[in-house]
C-alpha cells in the first residue's frame, strides 16, 4: 500500500513579503509630516527618485532632504489633486503629476477623501499604492524594520498589530551579530570571485558552485566570516578549496581558529543531506540589529 504524503496546511492572511528594487524608479509621496517623512527615508536609501507633493510647512527632516538631496527628490510645493473638484474621480485628478506616470504612491495626508481617490486613480492606472493607516486602502503594507548595512529585516503583522511588529523587531535588533556586516562584506567578496572564475547560468557548474558556496558557509562561523575580506584568505579558499573540491575552514586558511563551527566544517565534508537546513536554523535564530532611530511616532 503506497503511503500518502502529507503537505503543510496552506494558512490564509499573510502578505508577500519581499524586496522591492526602487532603485531609479518613480515614486509619488503625498504629504508633509511625520508619516511621510518616515516614508521617505526609506524611499531615498531605496535609491527611488521621489516626488514631493505638500504645501509648506515640511517636516523638518523633509526639509533638509529637500535641500540635500536635488537628484532623488523633487518637491512641489502645493497641495496634490483638484481642489475645485466636484467629483471624487476629478478630486485625484492632478494634470502635472498623474498617479499612472509613478511606479509607486504614497499618500500620508490628513485627507480621507483625497487619500480615498488616489487610491482608486492608482488602482484604475494599476500603481501600486499605500494610504498610510488605511488597510483597505493599501496593496502592500510598511513593516517595522531594522538595517545593518545590505541586511534589512522587516517584521509584518499584516496590519494586525503594528506595535507588536514594533516589538519583536526590537527584539530581533538586539539579536543581530554586530559583525554580520563583515560577514556579508566577507561572503560577498567570494561569492563575487568564485562567479568570475566559474561563470555561467545553470548547469553542472552552477550546482557544484552553489553546492560549494553553501558547505563553505556552513564550515565558517559568522563571526569568521569577516576574514574572509581578506584577498589572500579568498584565494586560498579558491585554489586550495573550490579548484580542489574541498570546503576548507577558517584553520586551513590562516583566519580564527575554528570554534563550534571547526566541528561543524569536519562533518560537512562527509556532507550529509540535513547538515544546511541545521545550519540555515541557527543562522536564522541568530538573527537582529539596533539600527532603529526611525521613531514613527
Ligand atoms: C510597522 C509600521 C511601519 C511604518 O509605518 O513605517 C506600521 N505602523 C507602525 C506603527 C503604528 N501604527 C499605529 C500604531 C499605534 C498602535 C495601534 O494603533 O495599534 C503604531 C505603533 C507605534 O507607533 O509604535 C496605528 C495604526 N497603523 C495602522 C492603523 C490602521 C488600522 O489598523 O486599521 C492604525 C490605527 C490608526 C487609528 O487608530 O486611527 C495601519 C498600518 N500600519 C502599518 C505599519 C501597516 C501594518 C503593519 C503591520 O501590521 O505589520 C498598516 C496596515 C498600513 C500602513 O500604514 O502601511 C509602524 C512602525 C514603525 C517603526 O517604529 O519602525
Ligand atoms: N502621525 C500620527 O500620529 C498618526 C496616527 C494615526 C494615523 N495617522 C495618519 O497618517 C496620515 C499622516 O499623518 P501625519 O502625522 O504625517 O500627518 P500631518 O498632519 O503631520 O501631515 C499631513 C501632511 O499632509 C499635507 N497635506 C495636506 N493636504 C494635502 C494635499 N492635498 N496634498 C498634499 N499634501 C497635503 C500637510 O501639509 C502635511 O504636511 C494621516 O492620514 C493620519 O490620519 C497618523
Amino acid at each position: 500500500m503506497s503511503e500518502t504524503k502529507t503537505y503543510p496546511e496552506i494558512k490564509r492572511g499573510a502578505s508577500l513579503l519581499l524586496a522591492w528594487r526602487l532603485e531609479g524608479k518613480r515614486v509619488l509621496l503625498i504629504g508633509g509630516g511625520v508619516v511621510a517623512a518616515s516614508r521617505l527615508g526609506f524611499l531615498l536609501e531605496s535609491g527611488a527618485h521621489v516626488t514631493l507633493v505638500s504645501p509648506a510647512p515640511l517636516e523638518p527632516s523633509i526639509a533638509h532632504r529637500v535641500a540635500t538631496e536635488p537628484e532623488h527628490l523633487t518637491w512641489h510645493e502645493r497641495g496634490y489633486g483638484n481642489p475645485d473638484a466636484a467629483t471624487p474621480e476629478e478630486m485625484a485628478a492632478d494634470k502635472e503629476l498623474p498617479v499612472g506616470d509613478f511606479d509607486m504612491v504614497l499618500t500620508a495626508v490628513d485627507d480621507v477623501q483625497l487619500s480615498q481617490a488616489v487610491c482608486t486613480a492608482a488602482r484604475t492606472a494599476r500603481t501600486p499604492v499605500n494610504v498610510a493607516d488605511v488597510p483597505p486602502e493599501c496593496d502592500f503594507y510598511f513593516g517595522a524594520q531594522v538595517r545593518r548595512g545590505p541586511l534589512q529585516v522587516m517584521v509584518s503583522t499584516s496590519g494586525a498589530g503594528p506595535k507588536v511588529a514594533v516589538i519583536v523587531r526590537d527584539t530581533v535588533a538586539n539579536a543581530i551579530p554586530a559583525d554580520v556586516e563583515d560577514a556579508i562584506a566577507g561572503v560577498g567578496a567570494l561569492r563575487t570571485e568564485l562567479r568570475q572564475r566559474a561563470p555561467g547560468v545553470g548547469g553542472a557548474l552552477s550546482k557544484r558552485r552553489m553546492r560549494w558556496m553553501i558547505d563553505t558557509c556552513d564550515a565558517w562561523r559568522l563571526d569568521q566570516m569577516g576574514a574572509m575580506k581578506d584577498p589572500e584568505v579568498r584565494r586560498q579558499l579558491l585554489d586550495d578549496g573550490w579548484e580542489q573540491h574541498k570546503v576548507l575552514r577558517p584553520g586551513d586558511v590562516g583566519a580564527a581558529p575554528g570554534g563550534v563551527k571547526a566541528l561543524v566544517g569536519d562533518v560537512v565534508r562527509a556532507a550529509p543531506a540535513w547538515l544546511p537546513t541545521l545550519a540555515a536554523f541557527v543562522a536564522g535564530a541568530a538573527v537582529g540589529v539596533a539600527w532603529v532611530d526611525r521613531v514613527r511616532r
